[in-house]
């Protein structure tokens, strides 16, 4: 029986003894013994081992060995899935077909059978750019663009499917770093390779579906509402005990204030309007730094203000330098150029563009895939300044000629790493060759991220000056301590009812739970609605109007349980989201960062629960153990023992080792210290190593 033998789970699990209350004791015992608990191995449990479990601890990582621990005693189940209304959303599916009988009582095998097909589909589809992989980004427009300039990443890909597969996890080696073909929001169409497909040929380029038409609707213009925020947490102020490094040449001193940036009166109003009195660890040290203008490449813990880091200094800079003043002009130059993975993310970075810039002269934009073209040409003739575009989006625009890139003094890249895996790293390759695109000499280039793999980094040298700096905040792997983690070993076909529990005992507090594919994103929610839990969805199979509303609708708290793939697993913050659950575990632990940081925001606290399936996920225990304990979570004894089981000697595992969120691979260190304090700053030969 294959890892996702789906229908093979609509038989009835054993269930163990998951005690629905979230105190720490009470997870102690489960029906397996050490199911649920969380505390170390006890010494009897380490005896033979102990030594080798200390290297293991000590060392890296591994491979992986399933320990085949499946949930016993399942008995025949029917589960009554029929198509559910009342979804949270007007069209639940929208435009998948699920009235197809997939969800219909009585086929217990339809669904899963065709879903054995997507994945086949997709094996096949999906080789040559595995690093794509789990990915659900925004990719609808600029997903046939690859083949030409910098090679394909779909060029093996044909056919018809929407690239939702159950194929096994579990051939993806360290679960670091790579992306490996997973729920790949596969695009059908011809394989021509255009990135002006869309612009040309309207909103499905040479893709194969209806012209788009959604036009979101214009975010509120009252002034409340543009500097509608929710507090920091209880723990905000204790960013300033977090370790920050700093490495490369001559990097300006961190500032301790907003007062000490010396911002405008207009930019240090909107501060206040927007609610910010503190800086951040990341702000401390970028501002000066992006001020200063130094290219700076940024990591640091989720949910920790890495976006005003960088929208602040760029807005001192064009309120200081005047900016073009562009709004009746034929071709608009915008001086700022921000780019993010996902349509959502992109336009809360648009958002907190708008409130940072409101009663300048500086007009932010937003474009993005899934919305009608000529919406985002509008957009952008009536004036635009920044630019917040997906990478699709962007690349059709400039196709179009409706923007210039000359003026370009600023490029963003939110969520870096993403932007430059194999995913859209060339289509990023293409915007800075792209003409009249000014060099990394000319321009000023900036990149955050809560993680930041080393050989993402070493791509990143091509889009930076050869002296930026490096700025890293917080412990290894970006995992926020204000998350409690808890990882519960359940089989998959326990994972349904014990969601189901657990939600339950939640109540109504928001939460997000993050599945592998969109399909199951469906089904669970459907699931859920089923089990009267009001539940909405969000995955790239959604069309957007559909996307924006479960957002929406999750926000609100209309429906308080969001159930999402990895295209809501960066960046987005939402308020009060107290609980993350992995129903189904990333592929690789960056993944699992960014999806745990959708909680424990701005100091704020929250809880993940990961469910743990042995079968699937155990190339993930050594990092999992790693990022656990380095967050100061208790680590179960089981996840130790598969992680000591699956331990290969010699795997450096990642960046983690290291007590910083990531690390320079430059490996120059200028400075060391906590947040707020001064630091030496002193250059550091090893920085000589040039990126060029
Ligand atoms: N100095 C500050 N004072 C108060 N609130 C802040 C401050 N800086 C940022 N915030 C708020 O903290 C929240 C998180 O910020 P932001 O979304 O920029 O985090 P992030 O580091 O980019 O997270 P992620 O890695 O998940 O993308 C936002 O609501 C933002 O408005």
């Amino acid at each position: 029986m294959g890892d996702e033998d789906w229908e093979a789970e609509i038989v009835k699990p054993h269930m163990s003894s998951y005690v629905p209350v979230f105190e720490k004791d009470r997870y102690s015992s489960g029906a397996n013994g050490d199911t649920y608990n969380r505390t170390p191995a006890s010494s009897s449990e380490m005896d033979d081992g102990s030594s080798r479990r200390d290297h293991f601890m000590r060392s890296g990582f591994a491979s992986r060995r399933s320990l085949g621990n499946r949930d016993p005693g399942e008995s025949n189940k029917r589960e009554n899935i029929s198509t559910m209304g009342g979804f949270g959303v007007g069209k639940n599916f929208g435009n998948r077909g699920f009235s197809n009988s997939k969800f219909e009582e009585g086929d217990s095998s339809g669904f899963w059978r065709e879903s054995n097909s997507d994945c086949e589909d997709n094996q096949t589809r999906n080789r040559g750019f595995s690093k794509r992989g789990d990915s659900e980004y925004e990719q609808d427009e600029g997903t046939q663009r690859n083949g030409g300039l910098f090679g394909s990443r779909r060029s093996a890909l044909s056919g018809a499917g929407n690239g939702d597969t159950y194929q096994s996890r579990s051939g993806s080696g360290s679960g670091r770093g790579g992306y490996k073909g997973l729920n790949e929001e596969v695009i059908t169409g011809s394989g021509k390779n255009s990135w002006k497909s869309e612009a040309e040929g309207g909103e499905s380029g040479d893709i194969q579906g209806p012209k788009v038409t959604y036009i979101p609707p214009p975010p509120p213009e009252d002034e409340n509402s543009i500097f509608a925020h929710y507090q920091t947490g209880i723990n905000f102020d204790k960013y300033d005990t977090i370790l920050v490094e700093v490495s490369g040449h001559e990097a300006p001193p961190a500032i301790l204030t907003f007062e000490e940036a010396n911002l405008c009166q207009t930019l240090n109003s909107n501060i206040a309007k927007a609610g910010y009195t503190k800086l951040t660890p990341v702000q401390k040290y970028s501002i000066p730094i992006i001020l200063g203008g130094r290219d700076l490449m940024a990591c640091a813990q989720t949910g920790s203000g890495k976006t005003a880091a960088f929208l602040l200094p760029i807005l001192a800079h064009m309120m200081r330098d005047g900016i073009t003043a562009s709004r009746f002009k034929e071709l608009q130059e915008p001086e700022c150029i921000i780019v993010a993975p996902t349509r959502e993310l992109i336009n809360q970075i648009y958002l907190e563009a708008r409130k940072f810039s409101f009663g300048t002269c500086v007009r932010a934009v937003v474009i993005y895939g899934g919305t009608q073209f000529g919406h985002s040409i509008r957009q952008i003739v009536q004036g635009c300044n920044i630019l917040c575009a997906t990478p699709g989006r962007l690349m059709d625009i400039i196709g179009k000629e409706k923007i210039g890139l000359r003026q370009v003094k600023y490029l963003v890249l939110d969520e870096a790493d993403r932007m430059l895996d194999m995913g859209f790293g060339p289509e990023m390759k293409k915007l800075i060759s792209c003409p009249g695109m000014p060099s990394k000499e000319q321009r000023q280039t900036l990149m955050f991220s809560a993680t930041f793999p080393e050989e993402i980094q070493r791509l990143a040298g091509e889009f930076l000056k050869s002296n930026y700096l490096f700025v890293a905040v917080g412990q290894v792997g970006g995992a926020c301590r204000d998350v409690q983690q808890i990882v519960l070993q359940v089989g998959q076909y326990s994972k349904r009812e014990k969601l189901v529990e657990i939600l339950r005992n939640i109540g109504d507090e928001r939460t997000m739970v993050f599945v592998e594919t969109k399909k199951k994103a469906d089904f669970i929610a459907t699931f859920l609605c089923q089990e009267k839990i009001s539940t909405t969805s969000i995955h790239g199979d959604r069309e957007q109007r559909e996307r924006e509303q479960a957002l929406g609708d999750f926000r609100c708290g209309k429906c308080p349980v969001l159930v999402a793939t990895s295209v809501a697993a960066r960046g987005l913050d939402i308020e009060n989201v107290q609980h993350v659950i992995n129903f189904d575990l990333p592929s690789t632990i960056d993944e699992y960062v960014h999806r745990i940081g959708r909680t424990g925001r701005c100091g704020n606290t929250g809880r993940a629960i990961s469910f743990f399936d042995a079968e699937s996920d155990s190339h993930l225990a050594q990092p999992l153990v790693k990022v656990l304990s380095d967050a100061q979570q208790d680590v179960p004894a089981w996840l130790e023992e598969i992680a000591f089981s699956t331990y290969v000697p010699g795997f450096s595992g990642s960046t983690r080792g290291n007590v910083f969120a990531s690390v320079d691979t430059r490996k120059g260190k200028s400075s060391l210290n906590t947040a707020g304090f001064s630091s030496s700053q002193a250059p550091n030969p090893v920085d000589d190593e040039s990126w060029d």
